[in-house]
């Protein structure tokens, strides 16, 4: 089977994200966790993505790991490849987006990609350069506050300056207006100067549609959901893409309702908020899970006391960031980010043996450790949350059924998105396929 998108998204959630935007587009997608075995064949599907938890590994690593998924993508046909990273460009400054498009760059005898971070619908916009989230800019959103990769600098094209030796230049929104055919030429002087990556602008809709037009016959892109939104048109106006009746059907979804949260992000702090005013939840600190086994065994005790009770229960580490930072200084940053997600995917694989058959996750990084701990290889993707959070079902490992799973990236859904997540399920498995 000839792919036409081969996707490498650098984390779970994110992987997630772009599959949804895919399918909402019209194009039948699958989401593979980690790189499959050269033995699997992709089968009635238009797009793979492939999810690897390389945000945060180091260069070195994540470089390797992207290559071996570009190598498995590139064997089954992908006519185009999508780097796909966070819609606030989540990195270190020694971190791996600049890296990656790199050694992807090479590998594939390319000279140029565009980097389009930009997921309108979800306030995530940039202009001249600079990375907004809603009307503050980046380094001013909370994401300086990050666990693991603190944004501090919103200013895209020097940001990754720092991750690559290759020029960096920029895609302005004043290029963009003048339509798809003059941003290609403008794209195209770039390279002929040498330009690798190129920074794109984009305000709204219509740009990710000018971008998408004027980069579809590129052999790589990058960047967040948004663009993924809108290449499917291209591909569909290039004859490439065969009608779908409802790409996004789910099957029945069983068992109890449990929510795990990792993410400190700030929308998912006004979700454990809200949630915990209506239904029980209890908190995990590293500094306890260091001292020992009975901190997570009470978690778990809590959670099946509830479950039985008929749920939805949740179990959260997400915390303030004084409460972060103290966690780090005793613990270190990996340590402490390590402690909380070996525990979620600890309390995930019991929990989900005993019959929680609906689960809410919130956060990349967290949704890597509970799909890894599951022994999760695939997901399909299903209808919408809120933007960029489907739900998805993988068959159950250890027994018949399937499993449903939300995975949701830490700064996106409304606050009352751990409730509404399970009607929005319950409908969809009622029949109504589409939210
Ligand atoms: N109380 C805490 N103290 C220190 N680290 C924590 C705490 N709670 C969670 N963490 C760690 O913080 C990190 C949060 O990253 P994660 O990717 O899960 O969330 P996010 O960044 O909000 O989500 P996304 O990547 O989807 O935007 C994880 O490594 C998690 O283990
Ligand atoms: O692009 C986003 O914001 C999300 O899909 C994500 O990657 C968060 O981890």
């Amino acid at each position: 089977m000839t792919l036409v998108l081969g996707a490498i998204a650098d984390d779970f959630t994110g992987a997630t994200d772009l599959a949804n935007n895919l399918v909402r587009a019209g194009m039948r997608c699958v989401q593979v966790l980690g790189v499959p075995d050269a033995s699997v064949e992709p089968s009635d599907v238009d797009a793979v993505v492939v999810a690897l938890k390389s945000r945060s590994t180091p260069a070195k690593e994540a470089v390797v790991e992207s290559l071996s998924a570009l190598e498995w993508l590139q064997a089954h046909g992908a006519r185009q490849i999508f780097f796909k990273y966070c819609s606030t460009f989540d990195s270190t400054e020694a971190g791996n987006i600049g890296p990656v498009a790199d050694a992807l760059l090479e590998r594939l005898a390319s000279g140029q990609t565009v980097m389009v971070p930009a997921f309108p619908v979800n306030g995530r916009t940039v202009y001249q350069g600079h990375l907004f989230v809603g009307d503050r800019l980046l380094n001013e959103s909370g994401m300086e506050h990050h666990p693991l990769n603190p944004m501090t600098d919103a200013d895209l094209v020097r940001f990754l300056g720092h991750q690559t030796p290759h020029p960096v230049g920029l895609a302005s929104r004043h290029v963009l207006s003048q339509g798809a055919g003059a941003t290609r030429g403008h794209l195209d002087a770039l390279a002929e100067r040498g330009v690798r990556h190129v920074i794109c602008d984009t305000l709204d809709e219509q740009d990710l549609d000018v971008l998408a037009e004027a980069v579809v016959d590129t052999p790589l892109v990058t960047g967040g959901s948004g663009l993924g939104q809108a290449l499917p048109e291209q591909y569909r106006r290039r004859g490439w893409l065969e009608p779908v009746a409802d790409p996004g059907r789910l099957a029945r979804a069983t068992g109890s309702a449990l929510v795990l949260s990792g993410s400190c992000s700030r929308a998912t702090l006004s979700q454990v908020k809200h949630f915990l005013e209506h239904h029980p939840g209890i908190s995990l600190d590293p500094l306890a899970l260091a001292e020992g086994d009975e901190h997570l065994a009470q978690a778990q005790a809590f959670a099946r006391e509830h479950l039985a009770a008929g749920g939805p229960v949740l179990v959260y580490a997400s915390a303030d960031p004084e409460r972060v930072k103290a966690a780090q200084a005793a613990l270190g940053v990996a340590r402490a980010g390590e402690l909380v997600e070996h525990a979620m995917g600890q309390l995930a694989s019991r929990l989900v043996a005993e019959g929680v058959g609906r689960l809410v996750v919130a956060g990349g990084e967290t949704s890597g450790a509970v799909v890894s701990a599951l022994r999760v290889r695939e997901l399909r993707i299903g209808g919408q949350i809120d933007p960029g959070v489907p739900w998805t079902q993988s068959p159950m490992i250890d027994r018949d059924g399937v499993l449903s799973l939300a995975l949701k990236s830490g700064n996106f859904g409304a606050e009352d998105f751990f409730i509404r997540a399970f009607e929005v399920l319950d409908a969809l498995s009622a029949g109504e396929s589409r939210a």
